[in-house]
């Protein structure tokens, strides 16, 4: 597997840009007018207030408590790092927030406590309950969170669930299940040390001992080495309860033969040495963060028969509570829950474990740049897994009705797994699949403006993101100057610079250019001046000569004017088909424009050309193409010479035979609204149209403007479709995320 690189740089940037922090408050309801003033606020809001007031279980139904999560910290514990305080801990909880949201569409708050004192924290905690369907714990130290869960549960009458605990313990077991099922060992026979004697350690050694480890086969270490009988050292209740009786006394000891170890402690704590000791086939959850106790290189080094996790990202079996909170609380908030119990816990646990076990989707696959099949190296389902969602929280939907929690149980267990699978944002999955195809293809990608910055942080970002080698098109000590005032001098020697004027290709280029110009009015002059100077030009002959295998351009000139240069070297244009389409994601969807780029005013046999270039692009985004042919008017109404061509082109699509659903003329609004289509029962479209064929490029172009200022869609593209080799054009204000977003897209295509 690729590993991302990400410097401290990286980080910082993603935390400030586009704005300070991770998440924003979004408005559901209209608040336009003054009718949308007097139901939101006075006097409307108060049918609500009084329906509440008369029977609260309303508020399920009235306000937004029912899908949304506290994540509440007080930053003593702040991953592996300690106690950050409060304030210090909010990128994690704001994090956290994010995860909830992305994973499981839960709307989630953070709030940083400032107070170490457990009954500020309850009473603090507890007074906010009216405003949540459940609560969060987050990175709250041992044994402190112990109380203060234990009070919150007893006296709120929502979920209280401290994640550090129960999530990570319950990931912990769906991996050991999967773990000891493949060295074929039963858990009741295992030798179990862990490491980190916290709020993630004792719970999951309790869970563990649920699942069958036995209290003399397990022991437990913190930082004064193994907590055995009679030990009085840095001790307290919880530790108590798991002492063991033995002669061991520290963590080195312990290890010796043992067949599991689990570290929720800190990074490091683990040796090489510790590792070789083990039993056969070890098991080994190094699960400290953002540092493991032993990275799975290391363990490996000395045991290769030792299956291996992580709570990292960019290491294979990321045993993490990502995968349990979001659905947890999603199963949870479903079903109006009173509490999260062990029931539900062991239901996620399971349901997790028999995932991993079951085939693979190929766009997880492909998230995780390898096929995974249940073995050694996945053993635990992946984050990205577009599974999780209608898997788990159904589970533990179903285990907290049968065990009396659920204040609204599910009736329609099966309509209910449907409502799971349209929560997720279908445009998170197509990012993520275009960033899986291209991580996948590690495409050399040739970045033709190394002369400007945006550009070079993109190629800087395609790297270190492990996309592939970013080649830079520019003067070396251009490149280099420029990175290093951007603060990113370091990356000069991870890029390949290729400066036009002396590579040792420029004759065989020379050539390959005469050799299509000479007859278009160019001569041996023009086309070394082509050739050396223009860095489109020059971009494009090494791709055409399989010196990089994509390329992205156009941040500094007009795409006209790219397109024209591009063209003389690849038959990138009408003629031959060439079609630019444009990706608009808002709210949840996305609709593609076309032609956007390259023809003007196209008749109704490149109208259907266009449909066709589009829909082969929407297809590979894992779309199944309706396109709609749209104007102003309607199936013929009004009658107008204008529309002539739109409502001619699904004709020639007929005849075509082409095999995607299109229908036109019509107006965007019956296109993109099923109801309004209703009105036309005759329509060919199954659903609301994914690609609208506009009559001309102005028209394109003034829709694609329109939605990316008025609504703030995101745009991808012009996404160039018909040319021999992969290459997308970006926009003069593309930012250096756009300019990395195209490259991933000319990556997605090659191959
Ligand atoms: N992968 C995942 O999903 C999760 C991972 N974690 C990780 O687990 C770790 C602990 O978190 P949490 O339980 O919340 O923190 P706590 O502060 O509650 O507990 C930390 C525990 O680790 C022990 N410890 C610290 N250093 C060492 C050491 N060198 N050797 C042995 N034990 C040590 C402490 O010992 P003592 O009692 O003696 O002070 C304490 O018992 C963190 O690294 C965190 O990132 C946590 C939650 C989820
Ligand atoms: C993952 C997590 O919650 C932690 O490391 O604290
Ligand atoms: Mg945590």
């Amino acid at each position: 597997m690729s590993k991302t690189k990400i410097t401290p740089e990286d980080a910082l940037a993603f935390h400030l840009l586009p704005h300070p922090g991770k998440l924003a408050i979004q408005a559901t309801v209209p608040m336009s007018t003054q009718r949308d003033l007097s139901l939101a606020y006075s006097p409307g809001v108060a049918v609500p207030c009084e329906a509440i007031a008369a029977d609260p279980q309303a508020a399920y139904d009235y306000t937004t408590k029912g899908n949304t999560v506290a994540v509440i910290s007080n930053g003593t514990a702040v991953l592996g790092l300690g106690n950050l305080g409060a304030l210090a801990s909010k990128p994690v909880m704001e994090g956290k927030a994010v995860l909830f949201k992305r994973f499981a569409d839960v709307n989630s708050i953070d709030i940083e406590l400032d107070s170490e004192d457990p009954e500020e924290l309850i009473a603090a905690i507890r007074l906010m309950g009216p405003t949540f369907g459940g609560i969060n714990l987050e990175d709250i130290k041992a044994p402190e969170c112990f109380i203060i869960e234990q009070r919150l549960k007893e006296e709120m009458d929502i979920p209280v669930f401290h994640d550090d605990q129960h999530g990570t313990a319950v990931i912990c077991a769906a991996g050991l299940i999967n773990a000891l099922h493949l060295s074929g060992k039963k858990i009741e026979d295992c030798r179990i040390v862990l490491n980190g004697a916290g709020a993630a350690g004792i719970a999951c050694l309790e869970l563990v001992k649920t699942m069958g480890a036995k209290h003399d086969n397990c022991i437990m270490c913190d930082t004064k080495g193994v907590i055995y009988q009679g030990r009085t050292e840095g001790m307290n209740q919880w530790k108590s309860a798991h002492a063991a009786r033995t002669d061991l006394r520290t963590l080195e000891e312990a290890m010796q033969g043992a067949d599991v170890f689990l570290g929720v402690s800190v990074k490091g704590a683990v040796t090489r040495e510790m590792v070789a000791s083990m039993a056969d086939n070890p098991v080994i959850f190094a699960m400290a963060n953002p540092d493991p106790e032993i990275t799975p290189e290391e363990a490996h080094d000395v045991r290769l028969d030792a299956i291996v996790a992580t709570g990292r990202s960019d290491y294979p079996n990321q045993v993490n509570n990502v995968l349990g909170f979001p659905y947890l609380f999603r199963g949870a908030l479903d079903i109006n829950a009173r509490a999260i119990n062990d029931e539900m816990k062991i239901a996620c646990a399971q349901a997790l474990a028999e995932l991993a076990r079951e085939d693979v989707p190929d766009e997880v696959a492909m998230a995780y740049g390898r096929k995974l099949s249940f073995g050694r190296d996945y053993i635990i389902p992946a984050p990205f897994d577009p599974r999780l969602i209608h898997r788990i929280p159904p589970a533990v939907a179903k285990a907290g009705m049968d065990t009396g929690v659920a204040r609204r149980p599910i009736i329609d267990m099966d309509g209910y797994k449907r409502s799971l699978k349209a929560r997720m944002d279908p445009t998170a999955s197509i990012l993520e699949g275009l960033h899986a195809r291209a991580r996948q293809n590690q495409a050399q990608m040739i970045f033709a403006e190394g002369d400007d910055i945006r550009a070079l942080r993109a190629a800087v970002a395609y790297q270190r993101s492990g996309l592939g080698k970013a080649l830079v098109v520019g003067r070396e000590a251009d490149v280099k100057s420029k990175l290093e005032a951007a603060g990113l001098g370091d990356a000069v020697r991870e890029l390949r610079i290729i400066n036009a004027a002396n590579t040792v290709h420029l004759d065989a280029y020379k050539d390959f250019l005469y050799d299509r110009l000479k007859r278009k009015g160019f001569d041996a002059s023009d086309v070394h001046r082509l050739a050396a100077r223009d860095r489109h030009v020059f971009s494009a002959l090494m791709l055409a000569h399989g010196h990089g295998d994509a390329m992205v351009t156009g941040a500094t000139r007009k795409s006209a004017h790219v397109m024209e240069q591009i063209n003389h070297v690849f038959d990138a244009d009408a003629e031959h088909g060439v079609v630019g389409v444009t990706a608009l994601l808002h709210q949840g969807r996305i609709v593609m424009i076309a032609d956007t780029l390259v023809h003007e005013w196209p008749d109704q046999n490149d109208l259907a050309t266009i449909a066709e270039g589009a829909a082969s692009v929407a297809r590979s985004l894992g779309l199944e193409p309706r396109v709609a042919f749209v104007s102003f008017s309607t199936f013929g109404y009004p009658v107008s010479e204008r529309a002539e061509k739109m409502h001619m082109a699904p004709k020639v699509l007929e005849a075509r035979g082409v095999n995607f659903e299109f229908e036109g003329e019509m107006t965007v609004d019956v296109a993109l609204n099923m109801t309004a289509m209703e009105s036309y029962p005759f329509s060919r479209l199954s659903g609301p149209a994914n690609i609208l064929v506009v009559p001309a490029r102005h028209s394109a172009s003034i829709s694609v403007k329109l939605m990316q200022e008025m609504a703030g869609a995101t745009v991808i593209g012009p996404i160039l479709s018909g040319v021999a080799k992969p290459i997308q054009l970006c926009s003069t204000n593309a930012t250096e995320n756009d300019i990395l977003n195209m490259a991933v897209l000319a990556a997605s295509k090659v191959g």
